[in-house]
């Protein structure tokens, strides 16, 4: 049974129905979740037509109403901004006439910050950052916040409340947005990359795709739930698998001439170098 308490929300404008846009979207349309309404905008009619029907959410699509984004945000309380980085000063500007003093501005948008968005916005709009992840889409993601300069404490509690609904919350300085985007932002692709690799060394070792996913699979899943129900830390349930002289001694003896560690700073110093690239516009 769910037995999850129900959630009150505004008006809800989602601009952009992508990827992290329809992650978003599964949240705000859990059972528990109750919207005052929830509008969707997409470039494309094609992307806006997939979510058509969806009980409770009004599409529209700026191919074909070129005033959509501006239609959607009228009377909303809350504001989602969606689209890649590049597009979200235009957005802004197209939009920033169609605001009513108070409205919540939240943008998921990886790098660009809330003085940027500041600076096209009155300071009577209220401006957050977000960085959630794709497991939203289970009700999994953990997402960062940062207030704005002109965010009160109410404001932040509804974001945070908004993001609930689809995982863990942490609040965080502006400053570190970035950076925890480079670790749980862009981190379930990183996961996804050690599972595509295990998998291909699965099947080079004779088992089909279908018992290699299964195989794979199911450790990843097997491995965090025990991680998260257990007191022990990821490096003792490690050593827990690697048996003195044994087989996993020998794997884990490759892979640390690989040197994660290092590979793992110039991945995620790489991601924070293109944050800012993204933030310079
Ligand atoms: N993907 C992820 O894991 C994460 C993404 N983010 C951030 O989320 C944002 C979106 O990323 P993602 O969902 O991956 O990208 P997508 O390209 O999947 O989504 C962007 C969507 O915006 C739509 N769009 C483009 N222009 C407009 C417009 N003017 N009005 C309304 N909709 C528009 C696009 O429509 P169409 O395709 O029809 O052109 C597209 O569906 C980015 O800023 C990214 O930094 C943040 C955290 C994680
Ligand atoms: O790759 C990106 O730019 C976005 C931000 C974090 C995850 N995806």
């Amino acid at each position: 049974m769910d037995d999850a308490q129900n959630v009150n929300l505004p008006t809800i404008a989602m601009l952009g129905a992508g990827s992290m846009g329809r992650a978003i979207l599964s949240g705000l349309l859990a059972p528990h979740v109750h919207a005052a309404g929830i509008r969707v905008t997409n470039r494309s009619e094609a992307r806006a037509a997939e979510l058509s029907g969806t009980p409770g959410v009004t599409t529209y699509a700026t191919e074909k109403k070129p005033d959509a984004n501006r239609l959607a945000v009228d009377g909303a309380q809350l504001v989602i901004v969606a689209v890649k980085p590049a597009m979200v000063r235009d957005l802004l500007a197209e939009i920033v006439d169609s605001l009513a003093p108070g409205t919540i501005v939240v943008s998921v948008a990886a790098g660009v910050t809330t003085a940027t968005m500041e600076s096209l916005l009155p300071d009577t709009i209220s401006v957050v950052r977000a960085m959630p992840n794709t497991p939203a889409v289970v009700g999994k993601a953990v997402t960062g916040i940062s207030a704005g300069s002109h965010t009160e404490e109410d404001d932040l509690a509804l974001v945070r409340t908004l993001f609930e609904t689809v995982g863990e919350v942490v609040e965080v300085p502006e400053s570190q947005l970035d950076a925890l985007s480079t670790i749980s932002g862009s981190g379930p692709a990183y996961v996804f990359l050690l599972i595509e690799a295990l998998t291909q060394a699965a099947v080079e070792k004779g088992f089909t795709p279908e018992q290699a996913a299964t195989l794979v699979n199911g450790t990843f899943l097997g491995a965090s739930e025990l991680l998260v129900s257990s007191d022990e830390d990821p490096a003792e349930l490690r050593r827990r698998v690697t048996s003195p002289n044994g087989t996993t001694e020998r794997a884990i003896a490759v892979l640390a001439d690989a040197d994660l560690p290092a590979l793992f700073t110039r991945a995620t110093d790489a991601a924070l170098a293109r944050a800012r690239e993204l933030a310079a516009g």
